[in-house]
């Protein structure tokens, strides 16, 4: 039996529904973003249970999931260009540091949620037969009476060079699989891959069922981020592990200065250059600032049974990566 889940107050705060007391773990009131004097500014308690925000528009839960759809639907064709642009290419290393933090070896199941154009799970592939390619030499070196075919045929055998991996990409937008499965496609990438459409507050897959849960960038566009909890400690084995790469809190004033003129002044203006769209970009920097800091996200992923849980913040907390185990 699952443990009791806690409860929550939530207000409304000037920076709209947020959640300001928790029962269970840490009863009283809390801030629900750095710098809320601990519900000072709360005006009212909930009796919205139905609203939540689109950035910083106030939606209704029904809305939101349209929305973000639209927004993914709309930036997928530019979705990979977008991001080298708007990041001069940082968030390839954000990825790589999330694939060192996982170590998969060959054998590994993962489960790569709001996988979109498919990042996280090439980089997955390559990480694991790197690890088996390191393995096999190291045997057939040791091995000294094969023929040189024998050791040809090992090389070539791409699904073997996984060592039996898999990586299961999840996303609600077919779209962004669509644009996916061509890079797939073009990077040679067949084995150990599989593509599923659906959603991650209701994951189609059984209980206990993958070694490792990823999600990047993507909690953030999810309408209950502790349903999307919830169904990651669901699919994990026992052992298993979650890892969140997403936006965090920057904790470096000078730092946060400059990024906020740069989120709010430049992102969108390269939205609607590249992309033709200004709203999606406008979103994307609203979603980031109405995302739970890292302590508070920590807590949420506790909350969904999660245990030793720890964050590590990257350049200065624009992101951050949280760690979680089923145990
Ligand atoms: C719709 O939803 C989405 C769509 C997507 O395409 C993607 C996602 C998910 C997102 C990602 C996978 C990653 C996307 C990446 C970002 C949002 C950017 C993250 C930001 C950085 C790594 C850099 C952070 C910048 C700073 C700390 C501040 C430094 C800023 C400046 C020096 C410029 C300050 C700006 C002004 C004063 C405004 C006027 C300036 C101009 C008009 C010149 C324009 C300048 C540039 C284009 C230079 C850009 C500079 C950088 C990128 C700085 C890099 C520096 C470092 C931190 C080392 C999704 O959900
Ligand atoms: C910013 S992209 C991240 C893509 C990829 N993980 C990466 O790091 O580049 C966010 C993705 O989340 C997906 N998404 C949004 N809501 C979702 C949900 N409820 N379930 C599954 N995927 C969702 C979107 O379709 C989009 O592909």
């Amino acid at each position: 039996m699952a443990a009791p889940r806690s409860f929550a107050l939530w207000g409304y705060c000037d920076r709209g529904w947020s959640r300001v007391l928790r029962g269970c773990r840490l009863p009283g009131f809390r801030s629900c973003w750095p710098g809320c004097p601990l519900g000072a500014r709360l005006l009212s308690q909930d009796t919205r249970a139905t609203e939540t925000h689109f950035g910083f528009e106030t939606v209704s839960e029904e809305e939101k999931g349209g929305k973000v759809y639209q927004v993914f639907e709309s930036v997928a064709k530019k979705y990979d260009v977008m991001n080298d642009m708007m990041s001069l290419g940082i968030h390839r290393v954000w990825k790589d540091l999330l694939l060192w933090k996982m170590r998969p070896f060959p054998g590994t199941q993962l489960l790569d949620v709001a996988g979109g154009t498919g990042d996280i799970a090439f980089r997955f592939l390559n990480y694991v037969q790197a690890q088996y390619r390191g393995k096999q030499k190291r045997q057939l070196r040791a091995q000294q009476n094969l023929s040189w075919e024998e050791i040809a045929r090992k090389y070539q055998d791409e699904e073997d060079s996984l060592g039996g991996s898999h990586v299961m990409v999840c996303d609600i937008n077919k779209e962004m699989l669509k644009i996916g499965k061509q890079k797939a496609s073009a990077q040679g990438h067949k084995a150990g891959l599989a593509w599923v459409l659906g959603d991650a507050e209701e994951l189609p897959f059984d209980d206990d069922k993958f070694d490792v849960y990823t999600i990047a960038f993507g909690i953030r566009n999810v309408t209950h981020i502790d349903r999307a909890l919830q169904e990651a400690h669901r699919v994990l084995k026992p052992g298993g592990r979650f890892l969140c790469l997403e936006f965090s809190q920057v904790n470096n004033p000078i730092v946060s200065r400059l990024y906020d003129l740069y989120s709010f002044q430049v992102i969108p203006v390269l939205g609607e250059v590249i992309a033709g769209d200004w709203k999606s970009y406008q979103y994307l920097v609203e979603s980031i600032r109405r995302f739970p800091c890292q302590e508070e996200f920590k807590e949420m992923i506790e909350d969904a049974g999660f245990q030793k849980v720890t964050y590590e913040s990257l350049t200065s907390g624009i992101v951050a990566i949280h760690s979680g185990f089923k145990l």
